[in-house]
Order: C-alpha cells, then structure tokens, then sequence
C-alpha cells in the first residue's frame, strides 16, 4: 500500500472511536446531558433529528455543486475571498495552503442578495437556497447554545445563543469543496489499486468563533483531535459521513466564554478519495464585534478562577488573522 502521509517522518495516530451523535428529538433532560458530555471530553458531537429540512439542505448543496462545476473563471468572478468571495488553495492571510477551493459568505440576507448576482445564473434561486439555510442553520446554534447553557446551570439560557441572534452578528458561511486525487503516473505507478491518497485539505486549526454547524456530503475526510486516548498528543479520529447529521464544533469563543469548561475542537479536513469530491457547507456563529466575551458569573468561582480576561470579539478577531491557521491563539488572552 503506498501512503502519501502529511509527515512521512512523524506518522501521526489515527485511531476510530465512536464520537457522539445525539438525537435532538430525545428526552431534553437526556438531550442535555449528552451536549454538555460531548462538549467538555471533545468540543464536537453531531446531531440527528434537528428538524432542518431535507429539502433546505438539498437545495443549499445543488447550488455550492452548481458553483464549484464552473470553469475557474466564472468563480472568481465572485471576488477574492478578502474576506468574501471565491478562494483556491490559500487560506487565510498568512502563507496557508490547502487542496480546498472555497466561497466565503456574510450571513446578512440583503448582502447575499446582491453578491449572488457574481456568483450564479440564477441569483434568486442561489440567494434563497443561501438565506433559506443560514435561517435554519442559526436557529439549530441557537437551540443547542439554549441546550448547553442550560445544562451549565446559567441562569440566562440565552446567554449563548443571544449573540448570534442579533442582527449585528459577525457569522459567516462557508462553501468548502475538496476535489479528488487524480492517480497520475507520478504517485501511482501502474495504477497500484491498492493506492491510498492522502493529503491535506485543510489543515489542522480551532474554529475561532462561538459554535460551527457543518454538513457534508457523503465523501469523508473530517478528522477531530481526541485527547481522550492519548493525553500528549492526541489522536485523529475520522468523522464518518453521515446522510442526514449536522457536526458541531465548539469555537475558541464558547471555551473562553465557558471558562474552560467546554473545550474548542481541533480539527482538520484530509482528502484521500481518489473519485470524488467532498463538499462542505460550514456556518461559524459569531457575535457582534464589540461584544464583551467573558462568562457569565455562574461559571466563575474561588475553584475555578477566570481563565481568559475580557475581549471582543473585534481584538480575537483581529489576533487570529494575524496568526496561522494552525496556531493556538486563546493563550493570548489568559488572564494574568
Ligand atoms: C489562517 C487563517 C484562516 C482563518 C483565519 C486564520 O488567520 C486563522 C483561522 C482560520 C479560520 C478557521 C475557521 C473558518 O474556516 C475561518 C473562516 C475562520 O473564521 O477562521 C478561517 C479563516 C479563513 O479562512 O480566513
Ligand atoms: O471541510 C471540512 O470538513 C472542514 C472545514 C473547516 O474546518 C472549516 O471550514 O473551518
Ligand atoms: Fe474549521
């Protein structure tokens, strides 16, 4: 078998243990505790039964296929993604590479409106698949950040889920889609069948914002960093597609906002399918800029002390454009 690994010298552990996959239709006293479980061992878990439609998402996936099929032209007639538009292997600001082309949105309804004209055809049949889906993507964050403030024993449930319900939000949406590897003559002498790809896609990173709602379709490549097995170094656990799961990341803004409680999720995107392409549909919720980010007092006693000082999320912002993609960047803020 020949593996093209990420780090020929230094193979890293991957290891295939079940992650969390919770049933938002079950008892919500259950439902609950599985969050809060899920959120303090990994940062991630997927949910099942979130009442999103079939039909909400089919559609959003029609057209982000629509848009990647188009010769490399057309996309870029959607800008430079600086910080919306169309993007190609660079992300990010800081010399990042990646074998990912995407398209970056805002989540503001008119602002999609007017950019979809760039972007298809048929702009009034991509705007309303794009709103249709924010709308229902923010209300699944918002019900799972009223769940998790809940199980935390905040006394304002909606201490989460409040910045990213206003219209001044910061949340953006993100189309990411990983074409296959082509067995050429190069890394396939004779067309081995025993060939694995291998590469990155995108690597290693947090989510820097509150909480991430991602779809897929149903080729793999997700990896989450478990601690659980391996308290070092951690281990990479694939993310199997699911049909119908949305997979949920906590953001280096809810671990700060948890004070440490909850943990944000390392996490990368591998490409190893050598037929088809992974496309992933990501909305990262993200408060107003000038929000004061500090946990609400419940989550600070004499035992666990405040871990991160007060920031916006205009400054984390700003520090984290600054930085690589796969740098920490919480450290920064530690309270002294
Ligand atoms: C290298 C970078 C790309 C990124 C901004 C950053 O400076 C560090 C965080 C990266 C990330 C990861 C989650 C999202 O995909 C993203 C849009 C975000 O908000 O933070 C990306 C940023 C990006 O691609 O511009
Ligand atoms: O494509 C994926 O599954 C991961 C994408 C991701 O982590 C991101 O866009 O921040
Ligand atoms: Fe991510």
């Amino acid at each position: 078998m020949v593996v093209a690994s990420p780090s020929p010298t230094h193979p890293e552990k991957v290891q295939f243990i079940e992650l969390p996959i919770i049933d938002l239709s079950a008892e919500r006293s259950k439902v609950i505790n599985l969050v809060i479980k899920a959120c303090e061992e990994y940062g991630f878990f997927e949910v099942i039964n979130h009442g999103v439609s079939h039909d909400i998402i089919t559609r959003m996936e029609e057209q982000g296929l629509g848009f990647f099929a188009k010769p490399l032209g057309d996309k870029q007639k959607a800008g430079p993604a600086t910080p919306f538009g169309y993007g190609c292997k660079n992300i990010g600001f800081n010399g990042d590479v990646g074998e990912v082309e995407y398209l970056m949105l805002g989540t503001n309804s008119l602002s999609i409106v007017e950019r979809s004209y760039a972007i298809s055809n048929d702009p009034k049949m991509f705007s309303s698949a794009v709103n249709g889906y924010i709308e229902a993507v923010t209300g699944l964050a918002c019900e799972i950040l009223e769940l998790m403030a809940e199980g935390l024993r905040v006394h304002d449930s909606s201490v989460f889920s409040k910045m990213i319900k206003g219209v001044d939000n910061d949340s953006i949406f993100r189309l990411n889609h990983y074409p296959p590897i082509l067995c050429n003559n190069n890394n396939n002498n004779n067309k081995d069948p025993s060939f694995h790809a291998n590469k990155v896609g995108f690597g290693e990173h947090t989510d820097p914002q509150i909480l991430t709602i991602l779809k897929s379709n149903d080729v793999g490549g997700l990896q989450v960093k478990s601690q659980v097995d391996d308290e070092d170094h951690g281990v990479w656990v694939p993310v199997p597609p699911h049909p119908t799961a949305f997979c949920v990341n906590v953001g280096d803004v809810l671990q700060a906002m948890t004070n440490g409680r909850f943990m944000s999720v390392r996490h990368r995107a591998m490409v190893t399918n050598t037929s088809k392409s992974r496309m992933s549909m990501a909305y990262f919720g993200a408060p107003p800029l000038h929000t004061c980010l500090t946990p609400p007092i419940e989550l600070v006693t004499p035992h666990k002390p405040l871990l991160y000082r007060p920031f916006t999320w205009d400054e984390y912002k700003k520090a984290s454009h600054s930085l690589r993609l796969g740098d920490s960047r919480l450290h920064l803020f530690k309270a002294t």
